[in-house]
């Protein structure tokens, strides 16, 4: 398949895979910052480029109009996820983040917001070796501007900005194949509210299988049922990074968090993120930790519901729980919050509990990426150890 863009780009191509000559690392060197342009790309004539301050209200705002109306739909186009704006504003500032990397696209005449794409600033080991990227997300163009080619441009607006700030690499994901992906992860989702994920056609009635007895079949305890199991508190930042580093360094892409991170990305915020994590009643040692991030889609067209409630697996840990009830426990709390369905990829090692949960596959895969940065091999997905939001 024709790439006209990604072909000019330092990503690895398809034409290379199977060429192991090739080694593990950069593909382009970085640039001279005197020598990265200085100046915006061109946009066609009638746009223009802004910066979205996602601390102001009132942009924070258009950026969750955009995205509500215009971002990913799964591949039968009946849910669009729904970001808030709560988790917005997380999710673009994070330690060192650069308000310059929250790039959106207006309208000359009628500064109407278009367009969006962002990045963060993130260090990620990839092997032995701690790389500093960008991770990219929420590409966003207007459903009336599709094929107008103003994705590339922003792309490359994107990427000559980080250049700015001496960065080289970026990570992102995808559900469509481009060049090459790092890893290809395939979605799973366990219901927790199986009546209603029925009614609005995100599942569908198992064969031989009533309503009552589908109920039945994921239903949970009401309580958790792991002794010392608790909500993560803002004291508990050290002893969780301390495992968390620990338990990341067996995968061969994973996140390089530090306490400030940790404080970020897994303190739990209200609607946002959850994370809880295991005392030992004995040792008050933290043993084991789960978390998951709240991304609920709109319903598109449904008369008795307009959102599915999904929690999102993020970063799991377990040292003395097996990761099942560990899982299951998270599974419960979910169910406590009223949440309708818990997704998870079968990265790190998800593989061992989907199954044994009641997760059923999804419909699609999500494809990870890295930028300006090449893999010895494709990875399985139980080598990743990143999740983006
Ligand atoms: C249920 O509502 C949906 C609304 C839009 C798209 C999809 C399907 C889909 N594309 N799902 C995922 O990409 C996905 C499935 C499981 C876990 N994480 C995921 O994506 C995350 C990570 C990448 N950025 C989006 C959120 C589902």
């Amino acid at each position: 398949k024709r790439h006209k863009f990604w072909e000019t780009q330092p990503v690895g191509q398809f034409k290379d895979l199977g060429d192991s000559s090739l080694p593990e690392g950069p593909i382009e060197p970085p640039t001279p910052l005197s020598e990265v342009k200085q100046e915006p790309y061109n946009l066609p004539s009638q746009y223009e480029w802004t910066t979205c301050d996602m601390d102001s209200e009132e942009m924070c705002n258009e950026v969750y109009v955009l995205l509500t109306n215009n971002y990913v739909e799964d591949d039968e186009n009946m849910f669009r996820f729904n970001y808030s704006k709560e988790f917005l504003r997380w999710a673009l500032r994070p330690p060192g983040f650069y308000r310059s990397w929250h790039i959106g696209v207006r309208v000359k005449t009628s500064k109407k917001l278009v367009a969006f794409i962002t990045g963060v600033p993130a260090r990620i080991r990839v092997r032995d070796t701690v790389v500093m990227m960008a991770e990219i997300n929420f590409l966003c163009v207007h459903k009336k501007l599709r094929s107008k080619r103003l994705a590339p441009v922003m792309i490359k607006e994107v990427t000559r900005r980080v250049h700015m700030e001496n960065i080289w690499q970026a990570a992102y994901t995808a559900g469509v194949v481009l060049p090459t992906p790092v890893s290809t992860c395939q979605y799973w989702h366990r219901s927790l509210n199986p009546k209603k994920l029925i009614d609005v056609g995100f599942s569908r009635l198992g064969a031989r299988m009533t309503m009552s007895r589908t109920i039945k079949l994921y239903k949970l305890p009401d309580q958790t049922v792991t002794p010392g199991f608790r909500k993560m508190e803002p004291h508990d930042v050290p002893a969780v990074t301390r495992l968390l580093r620990n338990y990341l360094k067996q995968f061969l892409v994973a996140p390089d968090f530090d306490e400030n991170d940790v404080e970020h990305w897994l303190l739990p915020k209200e609607g946002v993120i959850d994370s809880y994590l295991v005392e030992s009643p004995q040792t008050h040692e933290i043993t084991d930790f789960c978390s998951f991030y709240t991304l609920p889609s709109s319903i598109l067209g449904n008369q008795n519901h307009t959102t599915l409630k999904a929690a999102y697996s993020y970063y799991n840990v377990s040292t003395k729980t097996p990761l099942i009830q560990l899982m299951n426990d998270a599974l419960i709390v979910a169910k406590q919050k009223d949440f309708d369905v818990f997704n998870a990829l079968d990265v790190m090692q998800n593989d061992s509990f989907l199954k044994e949960l009641k997760f059923g596959p999804g419909d699609g895969k999500l494809h990870y990426y890295l930028y300006n940065y090449r893999t010895k091999h494709v990875l399985r997905s139980s080598e990743l150890g990143l999740v983006l939001l």
